[in-house]
């Protein structure tokens, strides 16, 4: 049978839903049953919009018009970039796998200095408040620009009008261009943003056939709590991928550990929290660690009251 996975059509999200179409086609392959996959491009708001992510009231711009083509029938199943997906799933679909997680930390490209050896005042470009603010924990004297487009705009203007820019390694990674990452930096410096490298598989619910068990198997059940940890967090928070909060899960020999961070938008404050648990308690751990920080005031360091 044919699938139609529908993808954004960036070279980054053709790219990964290309990999997804590949790792079905081969599952199926394995266990006997035919498949192909055919990519149909999607336009998304969030590929057409200029403006920096913060000037977008809508969460989740990239990923609503993949998920009008699956309720419309335009596709069988949509490829998202997890990081980029509303905390709050959609009623109506199915999360039907988590994939295995690429490189979580971001990336810095430039001309050749690292983060801490950038010269004085040096201009670096990210869209992202919580990039913007690290940087700035980090190294008070950069100067934060503004910065969108797609990964080869981006990465053409290191050394033209800007000294370096921040991207996610995964994507960098997807697109075999590694290799421009000068540094990756240490998550303790800047915190990744929940569910950045893992991509995420919808489908209409409850589908029985052979093809949707095949997609459902290419979920990773420790990257799965992970993001599920650190997105319960980012809902509490009531936020979402362009807010000022890093958090980071790892999961090893079943037991889940969460790191989280809420830094306000200059760089100069920052909230850390840590918790360890059970990985099929990732949501509450997630939840729970969202609560105290804010109780610990991170409302009000978000610039909410
Ligand atoms: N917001 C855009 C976006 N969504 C996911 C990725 C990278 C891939 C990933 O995190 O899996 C990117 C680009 C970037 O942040 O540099």
């Amino acid at each position: 049978m044919k699938l139609r996975l529908g993808t954004r059509a960036s070279l980054l999200a053709r790219t990964q839903s290309g990999m997804v179409a590949d790792a079905l086609m081969e599952r199926a392959r394995e266990t006997g049953v035919d498949l192909e996959v055919e990519l149909v491009e999607i336009t998304t708001h969030g590929d057409i919009s200029r403006g920096s992510l913060v000037g977008l009231s809508e969460v989740g711009v990239f990923v609503a018009a993949l998920r009008e083509g699956l309720l419309d029938g335009t596709c069988d199943l949509a490829v998202h970039s997890l990081k980029d997906m509303p905390t709050q799933l959609h009623p109506e679909l199915e999360l039907a796998a988590v994939s295995a997680r690429e490189d979580v930390r971001d990336a810095l490209c430039t001309t050749g200095p690292g983060l801490r050896d950038l010269p004085e005042g040096a201009a670096i470009g990210t869209g992202s408040p919580r990039r913007g603010a690290q940087l700035l924990a980090v190294r008070p004297d950069l100067r934060v620009e503004p910065l969108r487009g797609n990964v080869d705009t981006r990465l053409g203007r290191v050394g033209d009008d800007l000294d370096g820019v921040v991207l996610a390694a995964a994507g960098l990674a997807r697109l075999g261009r590694l290799d421009e990452a000068t540094e990756l930096i240490d998550p303790e410096d800047m915190m990744p943003a929940p569910g950045q490298g893992a991509l995420a598989i919808e489908i209409l619910p409850g589908a029985d056939a052979a093809w949707a068990d095949i997609v459902r198997s290419l979920d990773d059940a420790a990257t799965r709590a992970a993001v599920t940890a650190e997105r319960s967090l980012l809902g509490v928070l009531d936020a979402g991928c362009s807010a000022p909060i890093g958090a980071y899960a790892t999961v090893e020999n079943g037991q889940l550990s969460l790191r989280a961070r809420v830094v306000d938008v200059a760089g100069t404050l920052a909230l850390n929290e840590s918790a360890r648990g059970p990985a099929s308690e990732a949501a509450s751990l997630g939840r729970s660690t969202g609560w105290t920080l804010l109780g610990r005031g991170a409302a009000r360091l978000m610039g909410r009251n």
